[in-house]
């Protein structure tokens, strides 16, 4: 009896996967693709994805091999295309209604993150896009400058008092970097507060589910897994651990996001959006108002709530990631990282404006390398929505030698836009194209302008209509980072180069071999004294002379500026290591060095007899310590010593 039901159904299933097998391997066979170059084998079911997310090593061996166009395989053993060609880069990236994010990379973004705007496309793309540009501008980032700079003295000071009296200390410093990113979004991107930098707060619900979704062991796996769900649409009725932590993370989003909608709609009604209101949604919510805008081509509350998970994750994985790497490059390259601090010292400020992180030319080399040698987004892919031919640069031999200036691309087929590997590329960047040098921006190769860019001519933020709609956010927050971070510690590896593991999953992941179960993570070693070595300057001495009867005078080189103290002051050095960093830590102006309690500045009439306690400063003396001192010690009313003064070099 069951047998009567069972023949017929097994037989239709059978029939119909015999059917698709069938068309698959015709199509594959007469597939435009199938004389392009490239490397054989491929999972039947993953095609080349493992070796693709794995590491840079593999690409970088493919393109060697097959030049700049090769085929490679993906779900399903479909063929995809793989180019590094600028001029068909170009093209794929300007053409935005052929080439879509095709619908695998659409279910798995819009599974998580909604329908913002990394999900839509064409006209409905357009239409948001238009609405949300403004809140980018360059007069808002100069408003959120005062946000990044708060949020790095925060963690730099957390990270001083990590590192205590040890002087030096291992530091997880990309956990760190993506606590901090998440409180600089909330905060300048919505005026919520995270408080995920604040040791005394609670544990914060959304980033634990960040990551656990990100950040896991398992997280490499699950996002396979969740490709396989995109592309097979009934796998995803499967109960996988992966879903179970996706519904997670997107639940805590929206639960967020709708509460954050709920306030700036109570503004409005109390008379519009406040003035003293920055943040990113706020400056969204005007611009959605304005008379520029038709009322049909407003966005409704479910656009503005998708554009809130979606600024939460495009807008601080990517910048931690960017920053870690940063200092990840400086500590395996001390001589780029002491000329990159000599820099940073040069201005007396914990708080520089956008203008001054933008005048450092070389702050802007190095930011410009590590986003060249690594691209927090290591690859993108489009997928062709009709049948189209693609213009290149350079013609290639396919494999029976046949020279093509151009390919062509059926409907349906995928493209990797290998970000990456573009910035790898020995034709475009020279011979040491894989070598970390900063000073390669004061003269780049001509070939760089042919790379599609809306940044530094550079592919990290892509092109086109779909660039980075927060390059100058994250520009100016890492920059804020570097300058703060860097003035204050020396970073060193913690372990062994080769130990580290950066996987483009696309988005680069730090993970450490020897921790296979450790998550993502990059320890490096801080040390709170950077290394000046205090000398007696000439200047300072005659200074020290003029100013001090009693004696001689110690100084300090720091980025050009001298600071000067007294013997006395030597003499209150059994408490400096320890009451100076706590100083810093605890952002006092200064410190009394006999009972550590903090005192005001005295106003300059007052600075004459003796009466005021110095700034201590350790021996040798950290740049925060050396920096904080300058800051308040203003020539014209010195507050170290009786006559003490600062001199500048
Ligand atoms: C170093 C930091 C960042 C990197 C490397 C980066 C990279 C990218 C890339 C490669 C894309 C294009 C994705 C594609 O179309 O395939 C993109 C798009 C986008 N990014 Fe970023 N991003 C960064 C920071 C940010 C920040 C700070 C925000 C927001 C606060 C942001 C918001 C977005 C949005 C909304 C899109 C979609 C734009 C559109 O399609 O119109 N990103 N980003």
């Amino acid at each position: 009896m069951t047998s009567q039901f069972l023949i017929p159904i097994v037989a239709t299933v059978g029939f119909y996967a015999v059917y698709h097998l069938v068309k698959m391997v015709q199509k594959d066979n007469t597939h435009p693709l199938r004389d392009l170059p490239g490397p054989k084998g491929g999972n039947f079911v993953i095609g080349h994805y493992r070796e693709l997310f794995q590491n840079h090593s593999v690409t970088d061996k493919w393109g060697k091999e097959f030049g700049a166009n090769y085929q490679l395989r993906g779900l399903f053993n479909r063929r995809e295309l793989y180019t590094t060609d600028t001029r068909a880069l170009t093209h794929i990236l300007v053409n935005d209604d052929i080439y879509q994010k095709g619908h695998v990379s659409h279910t798995i973004v819009t599974n998580l993150l909604g329908n913002g705007l990394l999900s839509v496309e064409t006209m409905e793309h357009k239409r948001q896009r238009k609405i949300v540009n403004p809140a980018f501008g360059v007069p808002q980032i100069r408003g959120l400058t005062e946000i990044f700079n708060q949020k790095s003295v925060q963690l730099r000071d957390i990270w001083i008092r990590e590192i205590g009296d040890s002087g030096s200390s291992r530091i997880d410093i990309f956990g760190w970097l993506r606590k901090m990113t998440l409180d600089v979004i909330g905060e300048a991107g919505f005026n919520y507060r995270f408080n995920a930098l604040d040791p005394n707060g609670q544990i914060n619900e959304l980033e634990e589910a960040l990551t656990r979704l990100m950040h896991s062991p398992q997280s490499h796996r699950q996002s396979i897994v969740r490709l396989l769900q995109a592309e097979i649409p009934i796998l995803a009725f499967l109960p996988t651990p992966g879903a179970k932590i996706m519904d997670e993370a997107r639940g805590k989003m929206m639960e967020i996001a709708r509460q954050l909608l709920v306030d700036s709609q109570t503004d409005i009604k109390a008379g519009g959006v406040s003035a003293t209101k920055r943040d990113l949604l706020s400056l969204l919510v005007q611009s959605n108002t304005t008379h520029e805008i038709q009322e049909d081509q407003r966005l409704s509350d479910t656009d503005v709530i998708a554009q809130i998970p979606t600024f939460f994750v495009a807008g601080h994985e990517t910048t931690s990631i960017a920053t870690a790497l940063a200092l990840h490059a400086l500590s395996l390259h001390p001589s780029v990282q002491s000329k990159l601090r000599k820099e940073l010292l040069n201005i007396a400020t914990d708080d520089p404006t956008m203008d001054e992180l933008n005048s450092f030319p070389y702050l802007e080399n190095v930011v410009r390398e590590v986003m060249r040698t690594y691209p927090p987004v290591a690859f993108s892919r489009r997928e062709a929505m009709e049948d189209d031919v693609l213009p290149l640069s350079k013609s290639y031999l396919d494999r029976n030698g046949k020279s093509y200036n151009t390919i062509s691309v059926p409907k349906g087929t995928l493209i990797q836009i290998p970000i990456s590997a573009v910035h790898r590329d020995k034709a475009i960047w020279g011979a040491d194209a894989e070598v970390f040098r900063p000073e390669r921006w004061d003269a780049i190769p001509e070939a760089a302008s042919a790379i599609p860019s809306v940044w530094g001519n550079l592919l990290t933020f892509l092109a086109g209509p779909h660039n980075c709609i927060g390059f100058r956010f994250s520009i100016i927050e890492i920059k804020s980072l570097l300058f703060t971070l860097l003035r204050t510690f020396e970073f060193a590896p913690a372990v062994p180069e080769d130990t580290i593991e950066i996987k483009p999953t696309p988005v680069l992941r730090p993970t450490l071999r020897t921790e296979p179960k450790g998550g993502n993570q990059l320890p490096l070693i801080l040390q709170t004294g950077v290394r000046f070595t205090p000398r007696v300057s000439d200047a300072a001495q005659r200074g020290g002379q003029r100013g001090h009867k009693r004696g001689r005078a110690i100084s300090a080189a720091s980025g050009g500026h001298v600071v000067v103290w007294t013997p006395e002051h030597e003499g209150a050095q059994n408490t400096t290591m320890a009451t100076t960093r706590s100083a810093a830590a605890l952002g006092h102006d200064y410190l009394h060095c006999r009972d550590n309690q903090p005192r005001p500045r005295p106003a300059p009439a007052d600075d004459g007899g003796g009466l005021h306690p110095p700034i201590t400063i350790p021996s040798p003396p950290s740049a925060a310590v050396i920096i904080r001192a300058h800051e308040h010690i203003a020539p014209a009313a010195c507050c170290c010593s009786p006559r003490g003064e600062a001199y500048s070099l």
